[in-house]
């Protein structure tokens, strides 16, 4: 489906204008620019933002703040924050969902990212939303594909065959119908008055992009090369729908980067060149894509390290080419052991940590294109009270989504060695935004 030429606006008749003025971040070549001087979103993951903002037995508000205000005093200025989850049988899938199979939103849900983005707005935080999701742990494109096929949904939690589930999520992109609910979920979220500052979504400048989804990918790498041309278009017609609705905020893909453009590097750059994704992400994975061994540190860490560094340098020397700022928006590591535990060690993670941290900070010295990072991700107080850490509805909320432990890469409020070194990068980040002289 393309949208079409003119675009309704949406109805934000109710809206307060008293945002004209506020400044947005907007991107200027490699950086990104916020009140004439440079600007570094720096911070976490904090998916379940929107669920803990919920009013009621739903959300907790209290620990929220709590979040909020410790997340605050680490120096983050940016979260990046799931906007939209489908209603699923997925097994495991976030329960319950943003939008079910009607359209029908769930207004205590979005209540609670009303709550969440007026809470941020007054920690001078900027969020990174996403509108949907590769992956099985919130509905995502697998749930479209379900809905419009009227067919049980592919779930690889219970086949195990992940190739054929990522073939079947990115049938998503050639399905018309599936696309017009998407472009319904867009419209909806754009338009949306915050029932609490009674700002309208799009005109909200504590949103600093809008993200089509999280990691979303061609395809499998085997198989996914014959879906890259409408894997493209699908950015393309997208990202030009988010800018008719929201033009004054930016588009992000939510890509891993070359990990999750089947291994091919101009797969990555096609997408990313494209005039309408206002900057570039990349996610590192180094226990998924097999780096890193948790029970065996000694044979993969250093290994773990190398590759992770050049991972880095390569998606900052493509975002250098292409003269756009990218960020590093996931990022983490087990803990000690592979153990998830809250009293478990973090010895590698931390070590992981302040490398990547060091490496970013370096190449944002030198000028390139390396603009923010989120860690992946935010645990704080959330605790799993279960022996085997496997989210149930009604748990706390955990760094984790549901498809994974909980506390297998979360970073805990008591994790005081790794907070540490996320606090002292935020600080070389802002005052590196200090003295950088840039053009108004
Ligand atoms: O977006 C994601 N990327 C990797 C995370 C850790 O495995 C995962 O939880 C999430 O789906």
């Amino acid at each position: 489906a393309t949208a079409p030429e003119k675009m309704p606006s949406p109805d934000t008749s109710t809206a307060k204008s008293d945002t004209q003025g506020a400044e947005f971040v907007r991107v200027q070549g490699r950086q990104f620019v916020l009140d004439g001087k440079a600007y570094y979103p720096v911070g976490v993951n904090f998916w379940f933002g929107a669920y803990l903002g919920a009013e009621g037995e739903q959300g907790d508000r209290t620990r929220l703040l709590k979040e909020l205000d410790l997340l605050h005093s680490l120096g983050v200025n940016n979260l990046r924050v799931l906007a939209v989850s489908e209603d699923s049988e997925l097994v495991r899938a976030v329960r319950p969902a943003i939008v079910n199979a009607k359209g029908e939103f769930n207004e205590s849900l979005l209540q609670g990212l009303d709550f969440l983005l007026a809470e941020m707005a007054k920690r001078n935080m900027t969020a990174v939303l996403y509108l949907n999701n590769f992956w099985q742990w919130s509905g995502g494109m697998s749930q479209y594909v379900a809905w419009h096929k009227g067919t049980p949904v592919l779930d690889p939690d219970v086949t195990g065959e992940w190739n054929a589930f990522m073939q079947n999520s990115a049938e998503f992109y050639r399905i018309a119908d599936a696309q017009v609910r998407y472009h319904q979920v867009i419209k909806t979220l754009t338009g949306r008055v915050n029932s609490i500052t009674g700002i309208a979504y799009h005109q909200d400048p504590t949103i600093m992009s809008w993200q089509l989804a999280n990691e979303p990918r061609p395809g499998s790498d085997a198989d996914g090369r014959p879906n890259v041309e409408v894997y493209i278009q699908w950015i393309k017609t997208t990202a030009r729908l988010l800018h008719q609705l929201a033009p004054q905020q930016l588009v992000s893909t939510g890509s891993e980067g070359v990990m999750g453009s089947i291994g091919d590097p101009a797969v990555y750059v096609a997408a990313h060149e494209l005039p309408e994704v206002d900057y570039l992400t990349f996610h590192m994975w180094a226990k998924n894509w097999g780096w890193f061994d948790a029970k065996n540190p000694a044979a993969t860490f250093t290994g773990s390290l190398e590759k992770a560094a050049a991972y880095i340098d390569t998606h900052i020397d493509i975002a250098n080419r292409l003269g756009k700022p990218t960020v590093l928006e996931e990022f983490g590591l087990d803990r000690d052991g592979g153990a998830f535990a809250a009293d478990s060690g973090t010895q590698y993670r931390d070590i992981y940590y302040q490398t990547v941290f060091n490496q970013l900070h370096e190449r944002a010295v030198a000028g390139d294109a390396i603009a923010g990072y989120n860690i992946w991700a935010w645990g704080g107080y959330g605790r799993s009270q279960r022996a085997d850490f496997i989210w149930q509805p009604g748990d706390d909320f955990m760094g984790d989504p549901p498809q994974e432990p909980q506390g297998l890469n979360s970073v805990l409020a008591s994790d005081a060695s790794t907070l540490a070194i996320i606090k002292q990068s935020t600080a070389d980040f802002a005052s590196l935004a200090v003295t950088e002289k840039t053009a108004l």
